[in-house]
C-alpha cells in the first residue's frame, strides 16, 4: 500500500480554513469545500479544528493535515502548539499532524526538542509537518525528525514580518530543498497562483499547499478589486 507521503507526491494540498470571523466560519462549509477541492483534483486537504476536521473525514477520503489554531495568553505560537491539540487531533484520525517548529519558546515553556520528544515518546507512529520560518528551522525540525518541513509561517513571525514566497521570491524554499537531508519539503503559505505552484513543483518540493487562493473567497474578491482599480 502507498504510505500517506507517497500519496501527496508532487499533487496539490488545499486548506480549508476560515476562522471565527471570516466569512465562511463554519464546519458545513469547510466540508464542501473539500469536497470541492476533491472535485478539483486536490490529493490533500490541511484543516484546522476537530470540528472541521471531522466533517471534512465524512465527506472525503483524502488525507488530511490536521492543525488547531489555539492562542493561549497572547502567545505568539498558536498552530497545535501543546499536546492538548496533538492529543484531540489524534482522535480525529488526521493523518498528519502539523505544529509550529519555529526557534521560539511554546506557551508551556517547552522548548521544540522537548515538545518532539514528548510527541514521539506518546505517538510514535504520528506523521509530524514542521511549519517554521525560516532555512534554520527547517534545518533543525529535519534534524530532530520532524517527517515534513514547510515554510508556512515565512512571513507570519517578528524576524519575518512583511517577506512572503512570490515570483521573484523562492530563495527561502529553494535553500530549505537544498539544506534538508531527509523530511520532505512542502511549499505552504502564499502560493497564490497556478505558475507559483507549479514553479515550486519544478523546483522539487514534494507537494504544494494552497489556502486563501482557493478557499478564501474574500481574499480572491480583494486581488480582483485591486487588479481593476489600479
Ligand atoms: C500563518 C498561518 O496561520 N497559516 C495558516 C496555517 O495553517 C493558514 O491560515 C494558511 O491559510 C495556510 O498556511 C495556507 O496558506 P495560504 O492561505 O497563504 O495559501
Amino acid at each position: 500500500m502507498q504510505s500517506v507521503l507517497d500519496q501527496l507526491f508532487k499533487g496539490l494540498i488545499v486548506s480549508c480554513q476560515a476562522l471565527e470571523g471570516e466569512p465562511l466560519h463554519s464546519s458545513f462549509i469547510m466540508g464542501r469545500m473539500a469536497v470541492a477541492a476533491k472535485e478539483g483534483g486536490a490529493i490533500g486537504i490541511r484543516a484546522n479544528s476537530v470540528s472541521d476536521i471531522l466533517e471534512i473525514k465524512k465527506q472525503v477520503e483524502l488525507p488530511v493535515i490536521g492543525i488547531i489554531k489555539q492562542v493561549y495568553r497572547d502567545h505568539p505560537v498558536f498552530i497545535t502548539p501543546t499536546m492538548n491539540e496533538i492529543d484531540a487531533l489524534m482522535e480525529t484520525g488526521s493523518e498528519i499532524i502539523a505544529t509550529d517548529a519555529t526557534a521560539r519558546i511554546r506557551p508551556d515553556g517547552s522548548t521544540l526538542e522537548q515538545f518532539y520528544k514528548e510527541i514521539k515518546a506518546k505517538y510514535p507512529n504520528i506523521i509530524l509537518m514542521a511549519d517554521v520560518s525560516s532555512v534554520e528551522e527547517a534545518i533543525y525540525a529535519d534534524k530532530l525528525g520532524f517527517d515534513i518541513v514547510a515554510p508556512t509561517l515565512y512571513g507570519y513571525t517578528m524576524e519575518t514580518q512583511g517577506l512572503k514566497i512570490d515570483h521573484n521570491n523562492y530563495e527561502v524554499i529553494k535553500e530549505i530543498i537544498k539544506q534538508v537531508k531527509r523530511a520532505k519539503v512542502i511549499a505552504e503559505g502564499n502560493v497564490s497562483t497556478p505558475e507559483i505552484a507549479r514553479s515550486l513543483i519544478e523546483s522539487n518540493v514534494h507537494a504544494v499547499v494552497v489556502g486563501g487562493a482557493i478557499t478564501r473567497p474574500q481574499q480572491i474578491t480583494k486581488r480582483f478589486v485591486d487588479a481593476i482599480q489600479k
